[in-house]
């Protein structure tokens, strides 16, 4: 297990983190989303030993990370880190040498992996002369050339065109299923959903969401029901209890039901409008249950504790 245990970390009077904890299993990808500022960047900094925690620590397998360990990680920063005037080639198999292969096992990696991202014609140029997207593409490979056992990468997605997204998050996989555990941090929620076994959602530099995308889905309080009536009148729905209308165009209805309410009395109501061609529960997408996760107590009007 990669442990992520009781994280706390503050800047001046600034309380960045407050208990941050989650786990990755070994051949599990775990997306970490939140707002800008939530504290993904730092958690992982943490993790990777270029900030230090204030309590808590991160365990591999069982030990607290330390800088041998950190050898076995393969770490994407989001402040990059490449060498603009060295050669692709030349850097990925630095990197390789950096996690101890042997240079001919790293020349070997470097090539595979520049390769396996599209950059083969690229590895005689150096890192500068390459566009934003490109110059990902070689940070990636970074991270990945040395075998590592553990992938934290922090936002390896943003500014890579669709190709590349595919190609990332096809080599990915390929490390999930190889057995390593992979964390990623993301605005790109529909990629999280699309990739992760389980996400993570962090605000004000706490967790308030961990689980499956299904199990987040069933703790999400307001349930929704999509109903399509052709033939029904504008605000048929309107005056059905413990029913909110969130939209209506033509037939097609998204309601919102609160716990008492009962979907069969909903159903009856549509029926006496005519023809029901569509009733269904309509499942949050990750982007709702972020929003609802993230959204700010005080503005929901919630009690907001001392
Ligand atoms: N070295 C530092 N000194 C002071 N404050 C810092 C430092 N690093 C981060 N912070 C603060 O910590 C908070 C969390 O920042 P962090 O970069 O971890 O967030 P993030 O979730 O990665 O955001 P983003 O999605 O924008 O990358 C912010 O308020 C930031 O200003």
């Amino acid at each position: 297990m990669l442990e992520f245990d009781g994280l706390s970390k503050s800047y001046g009077n600034n309380r960045v983190l407050e208990g941050v904890a989650f786990t990755v299993a070994p051949g599990s990808m775990f997306g970490f989303c939140g707002a800008n500022g939530a504290g993904k960047t730092t958690t992982m900094r943490i993790a990777m030993g270029l900030a230090r925690a204030d309590a808590g620590e991160v365990r591999w397998r069982g030990r607290a990370l330390d800088q041998a360990l950190r050898r076995r990680i393969g770490y994407m920063p989001e402040e990059r880190g490449l060498y603009p005037k060295m050669k692709v080639g030349e850097q990925l198999a630095y990197f390789a040498r950096l996690h101890g292969l042997d240079s001919r096992a790293a020349a070997r990696a470097a090539e595979q992996w520049a390769e396996r991202l599209g950059l083969g014609a690229r590895r005689g140029d150096q890192v500068e002369k390459l566009s934003l997207g490109n110059q990902q593409r070689v940070q990636l490979a970074a991270a990945l050339v040395g075998r590592p056992e553990v992938l934290i990468l922090d936002e390896p997605f943003s500014g890579l065109d669709p190709v590349g997204v595919d190609a990332l998050a096809e080599a990915l996989l390929e490390q999930v299923r190889a057995g390593v555990p992979v964390v990623f941090s993301s605005h790109q929620l529909d990629l999280v959903e699309r990739l992760c076994d389980s996400v993570g959602i962090l605000a004000r530099g706490r967790m308030v969401a961990t689980g499956t995308v299904t199990e987040l889905r069933q703790r999400e309080s307001g349930r929704v029901l999509r109903v399509v009536v052709p033939d029904a009148p504008q605000g048929w729905a309107s005056t059905l209890s413990g029913v909110r209308v969130v939209s209506q165009q033509g037939g097609d209805t998204l309601l919102e039901l609160d716990g008492g309410a009962d979907e069969q009395a909903v159903l009856a109501a549509a029926l006496r409008t005519g023809r029901v061609t569509h009733f269904a529960w309509r499942e949050p997408t990750l982007v709702e249950l972020f929003r609802e996760a993230v959204a700010d107590p005080a503005e929901r009007g919630e009690e907001v504790a001392a």
